[in-house]
């Protein structure tokens, strides 16, 4: 008989094992591991089955079952890799880590499944999707489905599939409780009992699920016998509609869609981070901290944004900030913009320079912070030069065949790379993807928005920086983040772009979704980009991904 381990025995490794069980499954055929010695115990209680460390599982089984969180997988691969074994089989429930995560981690050529399934597996009713990774035949794939078959259906897709599968059935349950979470609302509104609604409502749903199952007609087909003409149905659908509930319901799909990937790219950045402080117990070391010895005192600062890492460089002043993006992919953009001194007149470089720093920008263009961060010991570790906005030149550059187009404010060209050339590797950092360096135009004045309320801060332009234009051909997708980013002393506008590669959406130039107050571009999409300005100490980041 198959022996299976479940690392990380949580809410869906705990439905599986109990789903196994109440499928017939022999308990000494299955395996827990746990972090917390009581629920270990809670499980074998329960469920009967073994609770081993680690290492003791992996070599008992067969099929090894990952169901830890995505962030602590890679710390989980850590402890398994050496005891995993040719014949094995890796099985991943994670959502969002691809199966080219665990190779990376795992001895070569042991198979790896990625699984998304759902909590329905508790009571057969689960509908788990396989995805066979690289090291992974129709064999192994035919194992995974022994496994999940008795908790419900199962179907195989190709893995590029899993994010959309993940945020379909994965987190599907979910939709359907806060359905009926609503509808029982809706009931006790009614004046109906609690209790009664209830029953109304799951068996209502049940039975329009199996009927859809069972007489494969088409959800519209159904939905219109339900609905008589001037009676009650088409009532309650013209109010879903008004709603924008189909709407609601792509742009949360999609969202969580969003979400695995982000994911993804998280759990590569945490290990990134984890690899660049020499430990896993340690937060990244750089926030706030400043660099001994360097004479403007340039501060370092690195903040978690949506999908990744932002850094700040900033003087005591806050004359200088630049962000720079912690990630290996994606990313981002930057405004590097003097700040205006106290007679208002702005200044448009930086003296004295930092040692192992060097600025750089024409008279009267933005500063350029170029160099080495992080030399000392007693420094915050970065890691990689910044990078060489002057010469365009950026570290290995998966995407220079993309030549950027000049950005024009007026007459002058702003400081932007338009081409690469390749470097030698200095580090992860480095894998950035190309900075895209932006000037800011004046604030508009208040005037300009239209906006009366003394504390709506009007937007700044981003003057030629169209959306649409965003690195077009090479800025894939545009789902927007915006985040605040507290950098001490800073009075910056600052526009981040972070760039992930996976979705094509931003080259039909799809629009943002929520923009700042934006009465300074054109209309429709092709408006210039707006952002927020800064005040005081904060520096605002749109980011898009
Ligand atoms: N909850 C759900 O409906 C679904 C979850 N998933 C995926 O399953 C995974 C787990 O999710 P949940 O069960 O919801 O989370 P959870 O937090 O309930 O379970 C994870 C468990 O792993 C344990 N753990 C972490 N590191 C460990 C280690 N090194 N050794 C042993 N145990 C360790 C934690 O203590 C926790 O009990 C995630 O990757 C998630 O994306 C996939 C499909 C559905
Ligand atoms: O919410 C989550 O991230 C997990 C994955 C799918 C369902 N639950």
């Amino acid at each position: 008989m198959t022996t299976v381990a479940v690392l990380g025995a949580g809410k869906i490794g705990q439905t599986v094992l109990a789903g196994l069980c109440r499928a017939g499954w022999s308990p000494d055929d299955l395996i827990a591991t746990v972090r917390r010695r009581e629920h270990g115990e809670a499980i074998h209680a329960e469920l009967g089955v073994r609770v081993l460390d680690t290492a003791a599982a992996a070599q008992a089984a067969d099929i090894i079952a990952v169901a830890v969180k995505p962030q602590d997988a890679a710390t989980l691969l850590e402890s398994l890799s050496p005891h995993v074994k040719d014949g094995q089989l890796v099985v991943s429930l994670c959502a969002g880590l691809p199966t080219a995560f665990f190779e990376k981690r795992l001895p070569d050529s042991i198979p790896v499944v990625r699984a998304m399934t759902n909590t329905p597996a508790l009571v057969a009713e689960a509908i788990t999707v396989l995805s066979a990774g690289s090291h992974a035949g129709q064999r192994d794939l035919d194992v995974a489905e022994e496994l999940f078959r008795p908790l419900g259906k199962t179907l195989r897709l190709a893995e590029h599939h899993q994010d959309a599968v993940t945020a379909l059935s994965g987190s599907g349950p979910a939709y359907f409780y806060y359905l009926v979470e609503s509808m029982t609302d809706a009931a006790i509104l009614l004046g109906l009992p609690r209790a009664d609604a209830h029953e109304l409502i799951v068996q209502t749903i049940v039975g329009a699920a199996a009927m859809r199952r069972d007489t494969g007609d088409h959800p519209v087909s159904l939905r219109e016998t339900v609905t008589s003409p001037a009676g009650t149905t088409i009532n309650a659908v013209r109010e879903l509609e008004r709603h924008r509930v189909r709407s609601a319901i792509a742009d949360a799909v999609e969202a969580a869609r969003d979400r695995g990937r982000q994911i993804a790219e998280d759990a590569d950045l945490a290990v990134e981070n984890r690899r660049r402080r020499g430990g896993p117990d340690h937060e990244p070391a750089v926030d706030g901290q400043r660099h001994a010895g360097d004479p403007l005192g340039l501060r370092c600062r690195q903040k978690r944004h949506g999908g990744g890492h932002v850094l700040g460089l900033t003087d005591p002043t806050g004359r200088i900030q630049v962000l720079q993006p912690l990630q290996l992919r994606g990313l981002l953009g930057t405004v590097v913009r003097p700040h205006p001194s106290a007679d208002g007149a702005g200044r448009d470089h930086v003296e004295p320079h930092p040692p192992g720093l060097r600025v750089a920008g024409a008279p009267g263009a933005p500063p350029i912070l170029d160099g080495q961060v992080g030399a000392g010991a007693d420094q915050p570790r970065l890691g990689g030069r910044i990078r060489d906005l002057t010469h365009g030149a950026h570290p290995v550059d998966r995407r220079d065949r993309h030549h950027r187009p000049a950005i024009r404010r007026g007459q002058q060209p702003l400081q932007t790379r338009t081409d690469t050339t390749h470097r030698a590797h200095q580090g992860r950092i480095n894998d950035a993807l190309p900075l895209v360096v932006v000037q800011i135009g004046e604030r508009q004045s208040a005037g300009d928005t239209d906006v009366v309320d003394q504390h709506v801060q009007p937007p700044e332009r981003v003057d030629g920086r169209r959306h649409r234009g965003l690195d077009r051909g090479t800025v894939p997708d545009v789902t927007r983040h915006r985040q605040t980013v507290q950098l001490p002393g800073g009075a910056l506008g600052g526009l981040g772009v972070d760039i992930g590669d996976h979705d094509p959406r931003a080259l039909s130039g799809q629009p943002f979704r929520a923009r700042v107050t934006d009465a300074v571009g054109g209309a429709g999409e092709e408006r210039d980009l707006a952002v927020k300005p800064s005040h005081g100490d904060s520096l605002s980041v749109v980011e898009s991904r």
